[in-house]
């Protein structure tokens, strides 16, 4: 097989305002010179004060972005965010189980910094059930885990924990995001491995509200850094480095949750 430049795929989808979403993960791809594909599975009206308004693309038009892709394209890891509904739920699950493009990760997206709602309460199940035991690392932030699981998660001993009931649920490996577990002035991330071996990320804890798009940042880089041919545990501490720095070299833009600097390194 002729040994191509790195690719790597987005299913996802579109933050009209820049910062999260597929754009987050195409600005995250780039800096980390992979050559970034798309699968758009539906569309907001988003920006750093919201949420205004969102819709779902019709499965077909989904189908036929998959195919289109794997006629042509060498895509060696993707991830997914956004899925809207049960159909979109339903329709990325059976493409991933058609083609293969490289490891999957999941980030489980549910809900915008600003409460906007991002998955359908009835597609959670499908996700449990169907694309867990697809994924080769799933990165939950706490809410997300909790709603999973349906444990509370107050402490590191519940992340632990957490992390043991995700892979349980069929995820190999688990990267349990601390961003909304403020404590010590750290941010701390907790990594289980499909080996048993597990480990903390630990960060500075910046006060900054500018955090919108950290969540997709950190798996698109994890991604990009897959499609490279990167070991996962290099992959995952190397996005825990490079979501630190967009949010630590932050930049002014927008009134509310303000996006990352994609250029910090
Ligand atoms: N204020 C912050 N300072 C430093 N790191 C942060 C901050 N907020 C989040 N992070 C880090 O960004 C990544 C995404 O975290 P999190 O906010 O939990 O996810 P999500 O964006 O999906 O809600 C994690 O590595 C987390 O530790
Ligand atoms: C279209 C779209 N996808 C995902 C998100 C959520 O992204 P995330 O990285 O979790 O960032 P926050 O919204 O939590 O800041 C989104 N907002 N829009």
């Amino acid at each position: 097989m002729v040994n191509e430049f790195p690719q790597a795929l987005s299913i996802a989808g579109s933050d009209s305002g820049g910062g999260a979403g597929m754009q987050a993960d195409l600005k995250t791809m780039q800096m980390r010179h992979v050559f970034a594909t798309t699968v758009l599975v539906a569309i907001t009206a988003q920006n750093t004060l919201g949420v205004q308004d969102s819709m779902p693309l019709p499965p077909a038009m989904i189908d036929a972005q998959f195919a289109s892709l794997n006629d042509d394209l060498q895509i060696r890891a993707c991830k997914t965010g956004m899925l809207a509904d049960v159909p979109t739920v339903e329709c990325v699950v059976a493409n991933l189980q058609k083609y293969d493009f490289g490891p999957v990760i999941v980030d489980p997206v549910m809900i915008a910094k600003g409460g906007a709602p991002l998955l359908a309460d009835d597609a959670i199940e499908i996700v449990k059930k169907r694309l867990l035991p697809l994924a080769t690392l799933i990165t939950p932030n706490l809410p997300e885990a909790e709603r999973l699981t349906g444990m509370q998660v107050e402490s590191k001993e519940e992340m632990v924990t957490v992390g043991h009931r995700l892979q349980d649920l069929g995820a190999k490996n688990v990267l349990v995001k601390g961003g909304h577990f403020d404590q010590s002035g750290l941010a701390q991330d907790f990594v289980l491995l499909d080996n048993d071996e597990s480990f903390w990320m630990t960060s500075p804890r910046f006060d900054t509200i500018r955090t919108h798009g950290t969540g997709d940042t950190i798996s698109a880089c994890i991604t990009a850094e897959l499609a490279k041919g990167v070991p996962l545990e290099t992959a995952i501490r190397t996005g825990k480095a490079y979501v630190t720095a967009t949010i630590r070299d932050g930049i002014e833009v927008g009134h509310g949750h303000g996006p990352l600097n994609h250029w910090a390194l």
